[in-house]
């Protein structure tokens, strides 16, 4: 069974993987180091495990392994609990979904959260379903939201303190973004927080439902109108947490609609980061990364705790790769801004970040007003770069506290973009903006890069010919470990960036992969199964790589025994 101790150590403990980052702060570094820059050369399969049937789409799963068991989902809201040594099945769940699910961006699950003797996700339709870590059969399930206004989860949920914690998508419908919390044991509701601006904070004391507090500023304040009722800004993919400051950290997604023009103002708090407390529901501090989002910047990306070292003071720090091409370290107790730069190769909408970290817009690149076109439906169509799927989308960057960079899986693109006229209509798309991503480069869109917190270099970087849509890990064996759509998994070396390992995973890779110890062995693991929202929206992009065949395999290497040893000495 899961304490709340294990998945509070996770990042230190070896044996188990007990929560999605790999530890709460997601830096997703492993200490582990038996399979390292000598060794790599002679790691092995040892067991696939295919996800079955013609239902495959984008893998996005992190593994979880605890006590010889990987618990990992699967496209269509699936759940599987293998054996880890083995590869043998132990039992399988699928999600009885309705027609009616509307996932934006692919059906996809990021993974599940561990708790006592539970293994607990969201599904496509807006559910949490807890289920027996030996049986896979339902212990609880929880509505959490109606599908059928445009609302699914795709996060992988997180627990602090016998909470389970989780964000929504629906961004692209006018859904309203929100954190939840639920009693992990019994699905009970806890406290909910809203994060657009004007909506009411709940909180369940035994039982009763009980005002908790307006987000922000009263309704309308940053928003005109109505607009705040439907104002998006989902939490989709999830928060991280950092025990140091008690707070958890939750990325917020596009402002409903994308058309800018109908929502004058900064649109608290969509394209932000927000940090609440857990114990309380309340939003401690925000930093919105695009205020007035005109392009789909949607800022959900995950916020990543770090500490480092300047004029002898340790600074606590946060870091993250906003899909709008900057990258930002703030101070995680007060979000104030530290520094930040752009990380990807040409930025066209801003012209950079002013002292607190707003970006200095250059309005040209703002997509046209329809109301002020000839047939007042269309408005100008600029070129914008970064492209809507983002300088960095959802995959999850990496941090090695060894060499003290961030690893980032980016994409250099570009997009026409235009506005549309747009009103809401329950369940139906509300973007109000039309677009074509293109690439800029012949030879490669994704970019893997090794960047110095502190300076912003870019100390090194690897070229991709597909976008890069997986996640990353670092370990102590020197290593960086991410996959590309090509259907490599690849490992580099953290300080130079030569790739010291590939391995052709028969599909292409957009999960993140894992390591952990069984039996004094060290075990790598991957999902490989190519999808998620390049295919469905990359435009010109997608026609490029539309080759790249469809799967879904659980893949675990480890190196032979006599290498493990020879390791040790
Ligand atoms: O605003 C939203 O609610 C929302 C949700 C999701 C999702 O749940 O996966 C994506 C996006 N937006 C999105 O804009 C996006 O580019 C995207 C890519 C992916 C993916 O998994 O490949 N999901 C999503
Ligand atoms: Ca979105």
């Amino acid at each position: 069974n899961v304490t709340d101790k294990d998945i509070q150590n996770d990042q230190a403990t070896t044996d188990d993987i007990v929560s999605y980052g790999m530890g709460l702060r997601a830096q997703r570094y492993s200490p582990l180091s038996a399979i390292n820059k000598d060794t790599i050369e002679e790691i092995r399969p040892v067991w696939a495990f295919s996800l079955g049937g013609e239902k495959q789409r984008g893998q996005e799963s992190q593994p979880m392994v605890k006590d010889g068991v990987m618990y990992v989902t699967g496209s269509y809201s699936r759940v599987w609990a293998i054996n880890a040594m083995t590869g043998e099945e132990l039992w399988q769940y699928e999600a009885r979904l309705p027609d009616g699910i509307m996932p934006c961006c692919d059906v996809i699950n990021r993974g599940v959260a561990l708790y006592d003797n539970l293994v607990i996700f969201g599904t496509l339709d807006a559910k949490l379903v807890a289920l027996d870590k030996d049986t896979g059969k339902t212990v609880w399930k929880k509505k959490v939201e109606d599908y059928k206004a445009g609302y699914s989860i795709t996060a992988a949920p997180i627990i602090i303190d016998g909470m389970v914690i989780t964000g929504n998508s629906g961004g692209e419908f006018g859904v309203v973004g929100k954190v939840y919390a639920f009693d992990a044991k019994t699905g009970k509701q806890i406290w909910v927080r809203p994060t657009v601006e004007g909506h009411m904070g709940y909180m369940w004391k035994e039982g009763k439902k009980t005002e908790n507090g307006i987000s922000g500023g009263a309704p309308g304040e940053t928003w005109p109108a109505d607009l705040w009722k439907t104002g998006g800004a989902a939490t989709w993919l999830g928060g991280t947490y950092d025990a140091d400051t008690g707070l958890l950290f939750f990325g917020t997604g596009n402002p409903s609609p994308w058309n800018s023009h109908l929502r004058p103002g900064d649109n608290y708090f969509s394209s932000s980061r927000l940090a609440i407390n857990p114990k309380t529901g309340k939003i401690v501090w925000h930093f919105q990364t695009t205020p007035h989002d005109g392009w789909d910047f949607d800022g959900v990306n995950e916020l990543i705790s770090f500490d480092y070292q300047e004029s002898g003071k340790t600074v606590k720090a946060a870091a993250t790769a906003d899909r709008n091409g900057f990258f930002y370290v703030l101070n995680r107790e007060d979000g104030d801004f530290i520094r930040g730069f752009p990380f990807v190769d040409k930025l066209t909408w801003a012209k950079g970040l002013d002292k607190n970290g707003r970006p200095i817009y250059i309005e040209e690149t703002r997509p046209g007003n329809p109301s002020l076109s000839d047939d007042g439906k269309k408005g100008a169509m600029v070129v914008a770069r970064p492209a809507f799927l983002g300088g960095k989308n959802w995959m999850p960057m990496a941090y090695s506290p060894d060499t003290g960079l961030f690893y980032v899986p980016s994409n250099e693109w570009e997009m026409d973009i235009w506005n549309e006229t747009t009103s809401y209509k329950k369940g139906a798309a509300y973007l109000g903006a039309g677009f074509t991503i293109k690439s800029v480069n012949e030879d490669y869109i994704g970019v893997l890069r090794a960047i110095d917190p502190k300076t912003g270099e870019e100390v090194w970087r690897y070229n991709n010919f597909a976008p890069l849509w997986g996640g990353v890990m670092t370990t102590g064996g020197g290593l960086v470990w991410t996959g590309n759509p090509e259907g490599y998994l690849m490992a580099f070396d953290d300080k130079t960036g030569e790739m010291v390992y590939k391995f052709q995973t028969g599909s292409g890779i957009v999960g993140s992969p894992v390591t952990w110890e069984m039996e004094g062995e060290q075990y790598v693991s991957v999902l490989s199964g190519w999808g998620g929202a390049v295919p469905l929206w990359g435009g010109e992009v997608a026609k490029r790589i539309k080759h790249l065949n469809q799967g879904g395999t659980v893949w675990t290497f480890k190196l032979p025994k006599r290498y493990e040893q020879v390791a040790k000495n």
